[in-house]
């Protein structure tokens, strides 16, 4: 049995922050998990040095689910996006040791990859139209199958997921939150134009989702789904906060869009009602923030009950770590929709030297034992943590809102 002998929290800020949970074991084999939680890493960092490292010493680290449930009822204060990240790199790590330890890369652990690859999505982001959808063609020359279309509107300084880098978005700058505006009705007026140009231009074979952040009402969500319906989108994500998961019903009767939520989800509780009611299409919750591999496979076999298929969140602000064990989740479920990919910085890339690759449109893991991913720890030492905030967003009267 290969017992943990010790493990450490590895913080490093390559181009943006990340904080990486390295498991050693008596057999000569290490895990990595990624503990990252944009804008609130250190709190991360600490919940597993301070309170779950001390616990993980001297266990088999075979016992993935063992383990998983020694951390989540042992706690006794069970859920938020704090915990589950944690014990989510507890789990990353455990299955890319068991993979090390097996010779197989982790899709073959998890029943073997029922798919060539994972179809993914790019971010094509422009200051107005005209760049959107001349940077959503780069991605179709690439050979992408989806892309995600965000646009600057107009009479509004600054939009969610439009910035000057050209394939990523990196929204966690400040020193102290960022103040952003927010106009619903310039933006309701606008987004069916942007559709309406992007279908013309691109043509209808390629994928096209659009993310609303959490912005709307559930009345308004209707409505733009409505409006988008001729342009038939992949999906429409995130169009109302979903703390009140009975707010989908509404949506769900008023428009044939499709609908993606879960990038917040924490745990299959946050998603229950969506998924067994048949309010969403795409369950987006991903392996760091919704309690690793383990749980999020349960997430995953809920919601095939349902048809309701996957589509995990995969912004920059998830490391390589939980990228490559994505995939592998990804490749080997049944239920898979899409993936999300941002890509990272060659400085990322070169502090996690990774397995998983991208051809024309889908990525695979790889075959490396384990995860595939692997830390320059010499290198991630040369990058200092800086405190980093998402933004807020207020209304145009100044009325704190929904960023
Ligand atoms: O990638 C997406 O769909 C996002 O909404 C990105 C999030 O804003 C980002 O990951 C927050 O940390
Ligand atoms: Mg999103």
């Amino acid at each position: 049995m290969p017992r943990i002998t010790s493990a450490r929290v590895i913080v490093t800020r390559p181009g943006r922050n990340f904080v990486t949970l390295k498991i050693e074991t008596d057999e000569g084999v290490y895990g990595l998990g990624d503990a990252t939680l944009n804008g609130r890493e250190l709190a991360v960092a600490s919940y597993l040095t301070d309170h779950v490292i001390p616990c993980l010493i001297g266990r088999d680290a075979h016992s993935i689910e063992d383990i998983w449930q020694y951390l989540y009822k042992g706690a006794y204060w069970r859920r938020g996006p704090v915990t589950m990240t944690a014990i989510a790199a507890v789990d990353m790590a455990l299955w890319d040791i068991k993979g090390k330890l097996a010779n197989m890369p982790v899709y073959q652990l998890l029943g073997g990859a029922a798919r060539e690859g994972c179809m993914v999505y790019g971010h094509a982001n422009g200051s107005d139209i005209s760049e959107t959808i001349e940077r959503a063609h780069e991605y179709l020359e690439q050979g992408y199958k989806a892309v995600r279309l965000q646009s600057g509107v107009p009479g509004m300084e600054t939009t969610y997921g439009v910035s000057g880098e050209r394939f990523y978005y990196e929204p966690a700058k400040g020193s102290l939150p960022e103040e952003s505006q927010w106009s619903t009705s310039k933006y309701m007026r606008f987004v069916p134009e942007l559709f309406d140009k992007a279908r013309d231009a691109l043509g209808w074979d390629i994928h096209l989702l659009h993310d609303v952040h959490h912005r709307l009402t559930p009345i308004e969500a209707g409505r733009l789904g409505k409006d988008l319906e001729p342009y038939r989108l992949f999906w429409l994500e995130d169009t109302t906060p979903a703390e009140n998961q009975a707010a989908f019903r509404l949506i769900r009767q008023h428009t044939t869009t499709p609908l993606a939520v879960g990038e917040i989800f924490n745990s299959i509780w946050d998603a229950k009602q969506l998924i067994e009611e048949q309010l969403i299409d795409y369950i987006r919750a991903t392996v760091v923030h919704a309690g690793g591999i383990t749980h999020l496979r349960r997430v995953a076999a809920l919601a095939d009950l349902y048809q309701v298929r996957t589509g995990c969140h995969g912004a920059t602000d998830l490391s390589p770590v939980c990228m490559a064990a994505a995939l592998h989740f990804g490749l080997s479920v049944p239920n898979f929709g899409i993936q999300e990919y941002m890509r990272h910085s060659e400085e990322t890339d070169a502090v996690f030297p990774h397995a998983y690759s991208l051809n024309q449109g889908l990525m695979h893991p790889g075959d490396k034992p384990g995860l595939g991913v692997d830390i320059d720890e010499v290198l991630a030492a040369k990058y200092e943590y800086k405190r980093a905030y998402l933004p807020v967003n207020r209304l145009e009267d100044g009325t704190m809102f929904n960023w």
